[in-house]
């Protein structure tokens, strides 16, 4: 079963009992997590409920008061703010994330323009894109280094049925190659497609009931 082969790989993320309060407002109160290469797992949770803050932990941008976070292999990230400058066209950003990423060539960022169809817009500022077309952007700068390990945080806001169907098929992908990848969204429509989805509530992490075999711990 390629759950059992991939769960022979250790987990590339480790997370445990990660606390974090805002002055006296406890968000998280415990999250523990692990993520292996070939998984593909959900976070869903209200508003507020914390899933940016636990990102943001997880990803090294923000730190906890308490537990820990092991993390191996190339990050790749996708914030819920954009992280675009409205003068620079979609060209500037590859060149730019390119030297910051240190890689030679453009070579996958090229195919991510075409798999989420936007390469018509190689050359267009930022300030004149639409905000789904602002998100590919966005989502192709988190991915265009080949990530091992890839977090996301509604990735897909903005986008039209058939982009956010080409996003799935995307995640897909990448899981399939080895690549762990953690979706955080309010909302859980997606839940058939990973291989494990938790509710983040109350601080804590909890497996729901949707969670399936594909790639899960078994
Ligand atoms: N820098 C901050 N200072 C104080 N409180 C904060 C800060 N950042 C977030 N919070 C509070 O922490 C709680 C969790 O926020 P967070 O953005 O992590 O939730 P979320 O689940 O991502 O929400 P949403 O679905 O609306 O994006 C919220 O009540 C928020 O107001």
């Amino acid at each position: 079963m390629e759950g059992g082969a991939v769960n022979a790989i250790g987990p590339v993320l480790e997370v445990r009992k990660v606390c974090k309060r805002y002055r006296q407002r406890p968000v998280l109160r415990g999250v523990s997590l692990e993520l292996r290469p070939g998984e593909l797992v959900g976070i869903v949770g209200e508003n507020g409920a914390g899933k940016s803050t636990l990102l943001r932990i997880l990803a090294g941008d923000l730190a906890a008061d308490s537990g820990m976070v092991r993390r191996t292999g190339r990050l790749g990230c996708c914030p819920q703010e954009t992280v675009l400058h409205p003068a620079f066209t979609v060209d500037q950003h590859l060149r730019f994330f390119q030297a910051a990423y240190g890689i030679s060539r453009l070579t996958r960022a090229c195919e991510l323009l075409e798999e989420l169809n936007f390469s018509d817009y190689r050359y267009e500022r930022v300030e004149a894109l639409s905000g789904g077309t602002r998100q590919k952007l966005n989502l192709t700068l988190a991915l265009m280094h080949d990530p091992q390990v890839l977090l996301l945080d509604e990735p897909y806001q903005g986008f039209d049925w058939e982009t956010y169907l080409r996003f799935w098929e995307l995640a897909a992908a990448l899981r399939d190659r080895g690549c762990a990848v953690l979706v955080v969204s309010h909302l859980a429509y997606d839940a058939s497609r990973l291989s494990t989805l938790y509710r983040l509530d109350g601080g804590l992490l909890h497996k729901t009931e949707w969670t399936t075999t594909v790639g899960a711990a078994s």
